[in-house]
């Protein structure tokens, strides 16, 4: 419900729009024309706060995948990437960057053609199959910062130039996908996709976008996988029990096949290389892409690139990091995380929002704290059925969720909506639910026993389990 709400008071920018974190001096406003020649790049850096525009006025060029329109302005605010052209192209910049400049080594972009020509004929052959066809299976995988993401969007940009609905899953909780951060992502694509956000945040400024993007949406509250693999490899069960299903609603997506992105925490040979297999069986990956990691490939290479007993081979592609993929650092990614949360309930700045406040008595609500692995420590101190309701419905020591009392600890967070009830369910139901949208704890008075919540929609959410964990980190200035 959440994620289709185009049209909610379009009329005017929220405040806090108007003052952007951190505060920077004003954007330098002189326009420069930049001549990229055939199979460059421009690359750039922008930090938050900071205005940074590029217009193609001539020729052709594409931000992973997706192509530019001529004349059309593409504003850049905390962001790191590169604007590629096959065939030159004339750019007007203005504003101020960290960093920019044209870059000429540019081989990965051959190379990630190569695989889309790949993929394509695989495709292809599952069209001419019919019923029968399944399209490619893909999972990349590599350390942080080496360009897994760029390559996936990619990917998919140019498979839904070529008239193909491939799926996308982001596994890595540490950046949204069409979501703030701290979940898992499933979206079947059949349109461009955004060009200033990749695949964007939230689908929220016409019908066009809503209609062709029905995102399914897991909540992780963690950093990483890694944190509850258990936990992870069992969501991971529910989640691909539905994206198969998804798939297999409809041909075109079905012969189009799956694109999953993966965090570089799964990188780890000896904590998470299970978790890996886990991913390639529950989602029959047909293919993997390494990059980044020659050890990470020899790996794979070794355990999944020979036929075993009735596991066949699956091939493992290795590809080099892009010259321009760059760390993004600790307090980069929770500027990017804020600025996430911060659209979901404000708007882009070209589409603001407006959000609505509920006052809700702490009897109405069904809060579950995602325990964190640190809780394991306390849980010598920790009685089961101690602070449980009187229905019985909290979780034993031990388990993902905890039923809590409202408590200022939970000002400035984020909720997620689960799909399930609120009140006598399973862990496991609260776990494998998805999300139906998102919550922003703005009050919460523990005199008159109230929360203030901001949501993106006028409707309460009834008797839902509403799930609140250390991940993403809270956002105070949300609202003023
Ligand atoms: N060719 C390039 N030129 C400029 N910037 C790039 C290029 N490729 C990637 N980047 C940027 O480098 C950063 C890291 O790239 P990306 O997110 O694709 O890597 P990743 O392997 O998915 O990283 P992580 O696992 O940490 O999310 C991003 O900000 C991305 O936009």
């Amino acid at each position: 419900m959440a994620f289709s709400l185009p049209g909610l008071g379009l009329s005017t920018a929220p405040q806090s729009l108007s003052t952007p974190l951190p505060s920077f001096a004003a954007a330098e406003s002189v326009t420069r024309t930049q001549r990229l020649d055939e199979r460059t790049e421009w690359r750039f850096e922008v930090a938050f706060g900071r205005q940074y525009t590029i217009k193609l006025t001539q020729g052709t060029a594409e931000l992973w995948g997706t192509e530019l329109a001529v004349g059309q302005t593409c504003n850049f605010n905390g962001y790191k990437g590169a604007v590629f052209t096959w065939h030159g192209c004339t750019l007007e910049i203005t504003g101020d960057a960290e960093s920019e400049y044209v870059a000429q080594e540019t081989e990965h972009a051959t190379e990630w053609l190569n695989v889309h020509g790949m993929l394509e004929t695989l495709r292809a052959e599952a069209e001419d199959a019919g019923a029968q066809g399944e399209g490619p299976r893909v999972l990349v995988v590599g350390p942080d910062a080496v360009g897994k993401s760029s390559l996936l969007r990619s990917l998919a940009a140019w498979g839904v130039r070529v008239g193909r609905s491939p799926t996308v899953l982001n596994l890595d909780p540490r950046e949204g996908l069409l979501s703030p951060a701290g979940c898992i992502t499933a979206v079947t694509l059949s349109s461009q996709s955004d060009t200033e956000s990749g695949f964007g945040i939230t689908p929220v400024s016409g019908p066009t976008a809503a209609s062709v993007r029905t995102p399914l949406i897991y909540s992780w509250p963690y950093a990483s996988p890694t944190e509850h693999p258990a936990a992870f490899k069992s969501l991971l069960t529910h989640v691909a029990l539905h994206v198969t299903g998804k798939l297999e609603a409809t041909l075109a997506a079905k012969h189009s096949g799956l694109l999953i992105d993966s965090p570089g925490s799964l990188n780890d040979p000896k904590s998470s290389y299970d978790l890996l297999a886990h991913i390639i069986s529950e989602f029959s990956i047909t293919h993997l892409i390494t990059i980044g990691s020659e050890r990470m490939y020899n790996d794979l290479n070794r355990r999944f690139g020979q036929t075993r007993g009735d596991d066949k081979a699956i091939p493992v592609l290795r590809l080099t990091k892009p010259g321009g993929a760059v760390e993004r650092d600790a307090t980069f990614m929770k500027l990017l995380r804020a600025q996430e949360m911060r659209q979901y309930f404000f708007g882009p700045p070209y589409t603001p929002l407006n959000p609505h406040s509920h006052s809700i008595t702490f009897s109405e609500l069904s809060i579950y704290r995602a325990r964190t692995p640190s809780d394991e420590a306390d849980d010598a101190a920790y009685q089961p059925g101690m602070d449980y309701e009187p229905d019985g419905s909290s979780l034993s020591s031990g388990s993902l969720f905890e039923k809590v009392e409202p408590s200022t600890a939970m000002t400035a967070s984020l909720m997620a909506i689960k799909f399930c009830s609120g009140s006598g369910v399973e862990e496991s139901e609260i776990r494998d639910s998805a999300v139906m949208g998102w919550l922003y704890v703005a009050d919460v008075d523990e005199m008159k026993k109230r929360v203030r919540f901001l949501a993106p929609h006028p409707q309460r959410w009834g008797d839902r389990a509403l799930v609140w964990g250390g991940f993403p980190e809270a956002v105070g200035d949300l609202v003023t």
